[in-house]
């Protein structure tokens, strides 16, 4: 008798596993690459982001859905808050992200650094189940049943500079077996993309900013006035402005030298923007003069602001650094808008809104300093 081999039975039993496992891999094949081309898209839509909202709205809004994920945030190395005070400045309402937040140190990030000297290196991502005690910082409002989480460190030139932070209802989503190649690619496209937009917000606002009180400087408030007569005109509400000097501010110098007199400079900034609104813009002109553009506010209401202004100064001595203290007063000149001037163009204006209030702060200074004088 001679060996017959595999029956035709059995050879078409391998065939159809044999097709099975073809077709498995085919479908794996091609769900992976259905992955790569949604996460190509996903680094061409965040590298196209040019402000630092948009390319957080980007991450939070398309990252959850690309990689078919319960929840994404961030969290972001803040150490002196500069990221927070630069974006406030610019605008960002960070209650719009819900999911972003800021620590003040890379420790507080959880990735625990080496001791060993030998195995000093990056920190690498922590994948594995979800701890509501561990992770509240990372996920503070965790969608319900969050079950698995991967925790990717965002570094920049060995610098970790935040934490990107996904989680899953499946627990076997993010184990700590898994390979951490992929997240990690993601990583240093989003950290890249961070790095590039929160440097671009800082040349904007140093742009925008006056380097010594912090307030904006006259370019935006030349900016800002023309946009707000633009909105007013349409919405019909009232744009005031104040204009105030400091009075004697050569004699301030003249005593207490030229830092003393900025550190003068950077409290009266600092009083005048405790009398202000949010919506109120203040900017330094230059010396040791400010404008306030104040939004939606009729002369009146601007008078009480100035007055209120006015009295914050003059009612309690600055005390310098030095130990000294100084009595200071400030004269200021208030206009208003008043019907808008619809037929004539904005820069035009803008320009005059300003050269009222200036015109009454140098009646004002004229009647004696530590007063307000409103433009008729
Ligand atoms: N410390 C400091 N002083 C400045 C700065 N910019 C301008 N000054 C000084 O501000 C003073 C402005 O003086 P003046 O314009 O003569 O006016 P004033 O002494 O305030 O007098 P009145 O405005 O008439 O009350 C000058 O001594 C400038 O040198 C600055 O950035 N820092």
């Amino acid at each position: 008798m001679h060996d017959s081999g595999p029956t035709t039975n059995e050879l078409m039993t391998e065939n159809e596993s044999l097709r099975a496992r073809m077709a498995y891999l085919m479908e794996q094949a091609e769900r992976n690459h259905e992955i790569m081309r949604r996460h190509q898209a996903f680094d061409l839509e965040i590298v196209g982001c040019d402000n630092f909202p948009k390319l957080v709205t980007a991450i939070f809004r398309s990252l959850p859905v690309i990689s078919e994920l319960d929840i994404v945030t961030l969290s972001l190395v803040d150490e002196e808050a500069d990221i927070q005070t630069v974006m406030n400045v610019l605008g960002v309402d960070f209650g719009e992200f819900p999911q972003l937040h800021f620590v003040a140190t890379e420790a507080a990030l959880g990735f625990v650094p080496s001791r060993s000297a030998a195995l000093t290196g990056p920190p690498k991502p922590l994948l594995g189940p979800y701890s509501p005690v561990l992770h509240a910082a990372m996920f503070p409002n965790p969608p319900a049943g969050l079950q698995s989480i991967a925790l990717v460190p965002l570094l920049r030139n060995r610098r970790l500079i935040g934490s990107l932070n996904l989680g899953s209802l499946d627990p076997t989503r993010f184990t700590p077996a898994l390979g951490t190649d992929f997240v990690e690619h993601m990583a240093s496209i989003i950290a890249i993309c961070l790095e590039n937009v929160i440097s671009n917000e800082m040349l904007k606002y140093i742009g925008l900013t006056d380097s010594l009180t912090g307030v904006y400087n006259r370019r935006y408030i030349d900016r800002r006035l023309i946009e707000e007569i633009a909105r007013a005109r349409r919405q019909a509400y009232r744009i005031s402005c104040m204009y105030i000097d400091i009075d004697h501010f050569k004699q301030v110098n003249d005593t207490v030298g030229h830092q003393g007199g900025d550190e003068v400079l950077r409290e009266v900034a600092t009083r005048i923007k405790n009398e202000l609104r949010m919506s109120d813009a203040l900017g330094r002109f230059g010396g040791e003069e400010f404008v306030v553009l104040l939004i939606d506010a009729d002369l009146e209401s601007a008078v009480a602001v100035a007055q209120r202004i006015r009295h914050s100064v003059a009612s309690q001595p600055f005390h310098l650094s030095t130990g000294g203290q100084l009595p200071l007063s400030v004269s200021i000149g208030v206009a208003t808008l008043e019907d808008f001037e619809r037929d004539h163009a904005i820069e035009g204006v803008a320009h005059q809104l300003v050269a009222h209030a200036d015109t009454a702060l140098y009646q004002a200074k004229a009647e004696g300093r530590n007063r307000v004088v409103s433009f008729d």
